[in-house]
């Protein structure tokens, strides 16, 4: 049977062990060509090609539960789903997730892509089947190595461990890396239980059956440990040892990150496309550089994601100042308070949807002890492909709630390395700077600097104050150019740091008929909101409207349409602004 003839798992049930074997080599081919035409996860899902299989042989899903932790690695399982026909929209507006969504089958459950939830949802899902007396149907699990370095991976198994009588099966993906080698002593006892010297083992330990290792990429073996698994009726781990990018050598196999996450690629070469201009993360990451030669008490922290957040450069210089947690980030935040008490200046680099779950870190162990931590969110605003759960849009809001808190949004490049340096100068708190999926783009320059703000254009009796953050400067110089031209002065300025609000932004902006934010993030919580409740706060105060992002989950999609279809590009702007002051409505 070919791939293109399966219409969903139970066609896998009457297939041979050649067929099996066919059909994998299909999966493969497919994955590659698939990917190599929109970009996405190839190197996990080429290394789960086997283990999908098995587990949708052996597991009846959807009365069996399969949860794919982090999901970045269920393009297999969406295949044997039904979807292959719908795969060529991947990560693509209106097109399939790249995570499971259930929207698309009543195979997929978890579609929050955030690593090391899906052990709580099958120790959740198993203590639900109990009370509903449907203790028969499994809950299968698929974690990473990388994921089990995660703290909620360990509270699931504390539960998990201790309820023999849930049989929550474990099926860990052990590929030895996360998108480098998986670090800390986790990794180390992997090994050692791969090399089959782990004697009990931590699972064992932890009231857990331990099944392994198994060879990741026999199906048969696969097979059979899961069915031994099932058997077991008892909280079982399955140690399965995979290659990332299995099968598509040297390209995915051998790269340093295993062709973790890629753009598009020419399929024969494995030659990647060029990425024009200079990416926000490649300015941060080079100034950081420069920073840890003339700042001895500068270290840097990463959750797992050294080479992504820029931090590659700093470490080869400094390796003994960069700290890789694991996928950490309620610990990073905390050791770096840790570092911070020593007298050190910690910099953690991590992607902006990473960090809200780290609210309470940063609030309590880094704010409330004042330590001068500064927070690098790489990804922030909508980022486009990778969908709802990995759009930066929060943390401006949340991070607003902080007291003492400082956060900065760089206009370009120049300010990134400005804005960096002055938050590892401060000294009696944490500051944070944030920055979008995106080209760094042209530098936009300052008249002159007021109340804190730069004042990028300005027009003689200007009626409408446009208050952009970091990169939506350039937007909005295009508009107040249109504006002008439609006869309607206007002033930009950016604030530079958001939070707290500018001390000359609300005298500024009590010069103006119109205020306008714009911001890539939330509008509630965002710096538009923060300024009118001190506006009206201070009395009658103009009319301020707040360009960002609604409340709600944002669908995948390129960054562009995102952005524009929430308004957040020069003539979105001078629409809307002609719809605020309607003599000034466009011709
Ligand atoms: C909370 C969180 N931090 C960081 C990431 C980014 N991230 C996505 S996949 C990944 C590595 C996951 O490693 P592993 O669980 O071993 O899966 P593999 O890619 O090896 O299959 C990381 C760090 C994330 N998704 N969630
Ligand atoms: C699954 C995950 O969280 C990461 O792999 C993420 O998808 C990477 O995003 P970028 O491709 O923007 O680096
Ligand atoms: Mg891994």
């Amino acid at each position: 049977m070919r791939l293109a003839d399966l219409t969903g798992p139970a066609d896998l049930l009457s297939l041979t062990d050649g067929q099996l074997d066919a059909l994998a080599a299909d999966i493969r081919s497919f994955l590659v060509e698939s990917v190599s035409k929109v970009g996405g996860h190839l190197g996990p899902n080429l290394g789960v090609v086997e283990l999908t299989l098995a587990l949708h042989r052996v597991f009846e899903s959807p009365k069996d539960t399969l949860l794919f932790d982090t999901g970045h690695q269920a393009y297999v399982h969406k295949l044997l789903t039904g979807r292959m026909k719908a795969f060529s929209t991947l990560r693509q507006e209106g097109g399939l997730s790249g995570y499971p969504d259930r929207s698309e089958s009543e195979h997929d459950v978890i579609e929050n892509s955030h690593a090391s939830t899906a052990l709580s949802y099958a120790d959740g899902i198993a203590k639900g089947f109990g009370l509903a007396g449907a203790a028969h149907r499994r809950v299968v699990a698929v974690v990473g190595d990388g994921a089990l370095t995660g703290g909620m991976s360990w509270e699931a198994l504390n539960n998990i461990g201790g309820a023999p009588d849930r049989p929550v099966i474990i099926v860990l993906n052990d590929n030895g890396r996360s998108y480098a080698p998986t670090a800390g002593a986790l990794a180390t006892h992997l090994g050692e239980l791969r090399a089959g010297r782990g004697g009990a083992g931590l699972f064992e330990n932890l009231g857990l059956a331990y099944l392994g290792p198994v060879d990741g990429h026999d199906r048969t073996a696969l097979e059979r440990a899961l069915r031994r698994a099932a058997a077991l009726d008892r909280p079982v781990v399955v140690h399965c040892v995979t290659r990332k990018g299995h099968g598509y050598a040297p390209a995915a196999e051998d790269a340093d990150d295993c062709w973790h996450a890629v753009g598009t690629f020419d399929p024969e070469t494995g030659g990647k496309s060029a990425s024009g201009g200079r990416s926000w993360t490649a300015v941060f990451g080079a100034e950081m550089t420069e920073l840890g030669a003339q700042r001895p008490d500068v270290v840097a922290l990463t959750a797992a994601m050294l080479q992504p957040v820029g931090l590659a450069g700093f470490a080869r210089r400094f390796p003994d100042r960069v700290f890789d947690v694991g996928i950490g980030e309620q610990h990073a935040a905390v050791s770096a308070a840790g570092l911070a008490h020593t007298g050190l200046h910690p910099v953690v680099a991590v992607y902006s949807t990473f960090l809200n779950r780290a609210f309470d870190q940063v609030l309590m162990d880094v704010a409330l002890h004042r330590q001068p931590v500064t927070f690098v969110l790489d990804r922030a605003g909508i980022t486009g492909p990778d969908g709802p759960s990995h759009h930066g849009i929060w943390d401006a809001s949340w991070l607003s709630l902080v007291p003492g808190l400082r956060l900065a949004v760089p206009r370009d490049a120049e300010e990134l390395r400005t804005l960096l340096r002055e938050a590892v100068a401060v000294t009696d708190g944490p500051t944070v700077l944030r920055f979008p999926k995106a080209q760094a783009g042209p530098a936009v320059p300052a008249l002159r600097r007021e109340g804190g703000m730069d004042v990028l254009h300005e027009a003689p009796g200007a009626r409408v104050l446009l208050v952009p953050t970091g990169p939506l400067a350039d937007p909005c110089l295009q508009a107040a150019a249109a504006l002008d031209a439609l006869g309607i002065p206007s002033t930009v300025v950016d604030p530079r740091w958001s939070v707290p609000v500018p001390e000359g932004l609300p005298e500024l902006a009590a010069r103006h008929e119109l205020v306008v934010t714009v911001e890539d993030n939330l509008s509630d919580g965002g710096l538009g909101a923060r300024l009118l409740r001190q506006l009206s706060e201070a009395g009658a105060p103009p009319t301020v409207r707040t360009v960002g992002l609604p409340t709600e989950f944002l669908p995948h999609g390129s960054r562009t349409a995102l952005l524009r279809r929430h308004g957040l590009t020069a003539d979105g702007l001078v629409a809307r602004v002609g719809g605020w002051l309607p003599q000034a409505a466009p011709r």
